[in-house]
């Protein structure tokens, strides 16, 4: 089980404004929490802060529970799957080792490509797979890296709504026991997926993350579970309220 991380980030401005209040969060070990929020909130800023993509300010920290440091434990997906066009799926998915001028395990790659149902098209370019297939790839080279910590930004959100189901089953099982923050603008998507749903509230002095009660059952949850269906309606006011 992957460690929690404890955040503590003192209020962040960006281009002259308050972005992200100052604010104390705990992300359980080896959980899935997702953050959703109006468009512009600040949803990326705090996982690209989280990512090291954004220069921490003084008095932030970002304190994996174990103590060990988090730099070189994350692994990021983002919306847009970044397959190299000139790579074969094999090769994309083994980028961050040889990038590392490692070798890389590519008995591992194939398990997860065959995990993420690409079997038989490892040899494949970018250019000769859809959408939702390179999505999976995307998926399978995060996994690749076996880290820890995944934050992963709307990485769903560029395929149709049932690749994108199909996907977040995937993504449950292939995702558990490590610690991830789920940027998403997918109610159902954070109601099937997540332990913990915190909604970024716009005010004075930035967002504030709020939590949102939780369904009983724990995910992966059916998208047609009266309890899902429920939050998922107060999940939608709530972002109404916020916007
Ligand atoms: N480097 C930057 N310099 C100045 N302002 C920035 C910078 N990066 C982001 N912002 C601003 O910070 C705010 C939050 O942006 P962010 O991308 O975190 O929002 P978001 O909630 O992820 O939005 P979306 O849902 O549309 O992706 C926005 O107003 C954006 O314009």
């Amino acid at each position: 089980m992957a460690p929690g991380l404890g955040v503590s980030l003192p209020e962040i401005r960006l281009g002259g404004r308050a972005v992200l209040s100052a604010a104390t969060l705990d992300f359980a070990g080896g959980k899935v929490t997702a953050l959703l929020g109006p468009s512009g909130v600040g949803k990326s800023t705090l996982l690209r802060l989280l990512a090291g993509l954004l220069p921490l300010p003084a008095g932030a920290r970002v304190a994996p529970a174990d103590g060990a440091p988090l730099a070189g434990r994350v692994a990021w997906m983002g919306q847009q799957d970044l397959l190299l066009p000139w790579l074969t799926l094999l090769d994309n998915v083994c980028l961050g080792a040889r990038l590392r001028g490692e070798r890389p395990d590519q008995p591992r790659a194939r398990a997860l490509i065959a995990a993420v149902g690409l079997e038989g098209r490892e040899g494949a370019r970018p250019a000769e797979l859809s959408g939702g297939m390179r999505q999976r790839a995307a998926l399978a080279r995060t996994l690749m890296e076996d880290r820890p910590f995944v934050l992963m930004d709307e990485p769903f959100s560029a395929v149709d709504a049932p690749t994108r189901h199909r996907l977040q089953s995937l993504a449950a099982g292939l995702l558990h026991g490590r610690t991830v923050l789920l940027v998403t603008h997918d109610p159902l998507e954070a109601l099937r997926l997540a332990h913990r749903i915190l909604v970024l509230r716009p005010g004075p002095r930035g967002a504030v993350p709020e939590d949102l009660p939780m369904p009983p059952a724990p995910p992966l949850r059916a998208a047609h579970d009266p309890a899902v269906l429920a939050a998922q309606a107060a999940l939608l006011e709530r972002l109404a309220e916020a916007a």
